[in-house]
């Protein structure tokens, strides 16, 4: 297994080949874990995203998605493909779309491109398709890595492993010019247990290091950038913090990204895992309602809050 520190810090663990319990898996989990409990995030290397792939994902796949006509676009907000996100005045060429959502099962929905092209687009369904089943499996191993390195046990993972959604996020970015201003995306927190981010060609990632500075992502094949969201934080009982990012790029070049996201099922309330609660831990987290949370956070009180997960549904609110 190779670990290395990037800028001494945050690791970069290369998961290609690993299995749960055989060579190398021991060492991978503790360096995984470390990262994730110091900083929210970790680099993984692995091949869920070849280069043929990649090509289909970023040179057609987006494109195409994108470049359908902004009506439609705009109605894309339920159904397969939904969630969209268009241009706003403080971002004003950036989209991005969730692209297929299923997966409790396992079971990967590859019909998508009904919804948008009307005689369908089996290249599209068939790109995300395959994409998501590659990524599904590396997500359940990074994030059962995670929660085996705390000291959870196998019945909870798996019944964790079970109360997950996943879906896939295509993002487009303008270049410099077109965004106006170098800082493509604000500073934020992901609402969602875990997302694996892939960058084609142009950089921009930063991630919040634990001790406030920012560690630029190369836009690296081959390398997916593990970010755990606020719904992470309390299955662990806060062991694992959301991690900080951001896009800054002062790229003449239009970015493409992907995200693979985790998230509790619709309706579910999420708990810390029984395991990491005890005297030395006591629980800093109530059960979290997902969509109450989400609700909270994007458009009811929590916009005002610092800490919105913590107004939500710590259980020690009076330090804001
Ligand atoms: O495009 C990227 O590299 C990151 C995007 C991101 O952080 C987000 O959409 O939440
Ligand atoms: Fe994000």
């Amino acid at each position: 297994m190779a670990s290395t520190a990037l800028a001494g810090m945050i690791s970069k663990v290369d998961l290609r080949g690993l299995e749960p319990g055989g060579p190398g898996w021991a060492e991978a989990r503790a360096a995984v874990t470390a990262s994730m409990e110091a900083h929210g995030a970790v680099l993984v290397a692995h091949d869920a995203l070849g280069a043929e792939l990649r090509r289909r994902l970023f040179e057609r796949a987006a494109p195409e998605l994108f470049a359908i006509p902004a009506e439609v676009k705009r109605s894309l907000v339920s159904g397969l493909i939904h969630g969209y996100i268009g241009p706003r005045p403080e971002a004003p060429a950036y989209e991005s779309a969730r692209v297929w959502e299923a997966a409790v099962d396992g079971t990967v929905v590859r019909d998508v491109a009904g919804v948008v092209w009307p005689h369908g687009n089996p290249a599209f369904s068939d790109t995300i398709g395959e994409f998501a089943q590659n990524m599904l499996d590396l997500q359940k191993t990074v994030e059962a890595m995670i929660l085996e390195g705390l000291g959870v046990g196998r019945e909870h993972i798996d019944s964790h492993l079970r109360s997950l959604n996943y879906s896939v996020r295509l993002s487009h970015y303008g270049s410099l010019a077109e965004m106006g201003n170098e800082m493509f995306m604000q500073a934020h927190k992901d609402c969602t247990v875990l997302s694996l981010l892939s960058q084609h060609d142009v950089d921009g990632l930063e991630l919040q290091l634990n001790d406030g500075s920012w560690l630029s992502v190369p836009a690296e094949p081959g390398t997916f950038t593990v970010v755990a969201g606020d719904l992470l934080t309390v299955v662990t009982n806060g062991r694992v913090p959301a991690n900080v990012h951001r896009v800054r790029t002062p790229s003449d070049r239009e970015r493409f990204s992907v995200q693979f996201e985790s998230r509790p099922r619709y309706g579910w309330t999420v708990r810390p895992a029984e395991e990491l609660v005890d005297e030395e831990h006591p629980r800093q987290y109530s059960p979290c309602n997902f969509d109450e949370y989400v609700d909270f956070r994007f458009v009811g009180d929590g916009r005002k809050s610092s800490d919105p997960l913590k107004s939500f549904c710590g259980v020690v609110k009076d330090e804001e």
